[in-house]
């Protein structure tokens, strides 16, 4: 049987009675979009001038056969089909089902099943990126079928691409709470000829994730010192994360990149495909994750350190992968 065998038209004015198959939208440009009429609703007398006015001559009567799905039915399977934890789903509204997060946290979103998914005809998963920041009821994927009715096999098919991984397709982590040791190199600040800019954006980018600056130490341009200031973050304080502001580019004053080498850190990376943020360091000391950030964290609100902070935050090992894909899409401004 086809759809359409499914759905007899009926005109407005003999409707009088019979129910609503779907949500009815109305939209007066720059005033109202919305639902003007439930699915379920039963039509009356009254609704029959609000129904012309949306151009609604028509509406269809729904007899569905076994095999074939409503949109709203269709819409709550593949939103569970996505549904990960720290995540929950919408009531069907016009078709549709929207997930949002229960917390603030770190979105992942696997773009390689979205796309399958995507590639069915007529289901559609339409999201925000992976690896965004997201707060508690930010809206992170809408889902829907584009027919009315639609084949339970292909709703069916759009299961199978949705769970064809080990991880759930859409999920929110939360951030730890991280103790992070922070160390501004750079002779001038130590040596008290400027002020220290560096520390105060440091501390407010970590508050925003839920994590603290437990000590600032101050070090001139001098390796030895900065790998024992790094060395002491790690076996003293066991901090969770260390970070190393300043000296990371190419003036002979410039220690930084050299001190956290020879402090022992395995390095991800010294450069990063992203601009603002070139210079930035990654790398792992011990298991403990530790960042060189150039000069520009200290005025850009968006550089390659924002991007990675939160995966770190939630737990996440930056490998050398992660640092390669910023680069495409990743030129801001320069
Ligand atoms: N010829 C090149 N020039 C630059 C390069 C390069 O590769 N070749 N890289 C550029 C990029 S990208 C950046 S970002 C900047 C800054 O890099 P650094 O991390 O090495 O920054 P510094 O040289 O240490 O300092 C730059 C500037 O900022 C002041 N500063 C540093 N720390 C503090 C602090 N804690 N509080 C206040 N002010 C601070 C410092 O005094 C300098 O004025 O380099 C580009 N240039
Ligand atoms: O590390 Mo620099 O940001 O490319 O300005």
């Amino acid at each position: 049987m086809k759809p359409d065998s499914m759905m007899e038209e009926v005109e407005v004015e003999k409707a009088v009675g019979l129910v609503l198959a779907h949500d009815l939208t109305q939209i007066i440009p720059g005033q109202f979009k919305g639902r003007l009429f439930k699915k379920g609703h039963v039509i009356r007398e009254e609704d029959i001038p609000a129904l012309l006015s949306i151009g609604k001559e028509h509406i269809y009567t729904l007899k569905l056969q076994a095999g074939y799905l409503h949109e709203d039915e269709a819409a709550l399977r593949l939103a569970q089909a996505a549904q990960g934890p720290n995540v929950e789903l919408t009531e069907p509204h016009e078709g549709k089902i929207t997930l949002k997060s229960t917390i603030h946290g770190l979105v992942k979103i696997d773009q390689a099943r979205i796309d399958a998914v995507n590639d069915i005809d007529q289901v559609i998963m339409s999201t925000i990126r992976t690896n965004a920041v997201v707060k508690p009821g930010q809206a992170l994927m809408g889902t829907r079928v584009i027919p009315l009715v639609i084949e339970e096999a292909k709703v069916e098919q759009a299961e199978r691409a949705a769970a064809s991984a080990a991880f759930p397709l859409v999920e929110v982590k939360p951030f730890r709470p991280l103790r992070v040791g922070l160390i501004t190199t750079g002779s001038e600040v130590f040596k008290g000829r400027i002020q220290d800019k560096f520390g105060p954006v440091v501390r407010e980018k970590l508050a925003a994730l839920g994590s603290e600056v437990i000590e600032q130490r101050l070090a001139p341009d001098e390796s030895e010192t900065i790998a024992r200031e790094i060395l002491r973050f790690l076996r003293e304080d066991r901090a969770d994360l260390i970070l190393l502001t300043g000296g990371m580019s190419v003036d002979p004053d410039d220690r930084t990149p050299g001190a956290i080498k020879q402090a022992g850190t395995d390095i991800v990376s010294y450069g990063t495909p992203m601009l603002p943020g070139s210079m930035l360091l990654v790398g792992y000391l011990e298991g403990v994750p530790v960042m060189g950030l150039p000069g520009c964290v200290m005025h850009d609100p968006h550089t390659s350190f924002d991007v990675l902070l939160p995966r770190i935050c939630a737990g996440e090992t930056i490998t050398r992968r992660d640092i390669t894909e910023l680069g495409y899409g990743g030129l801001h401004h320069c």
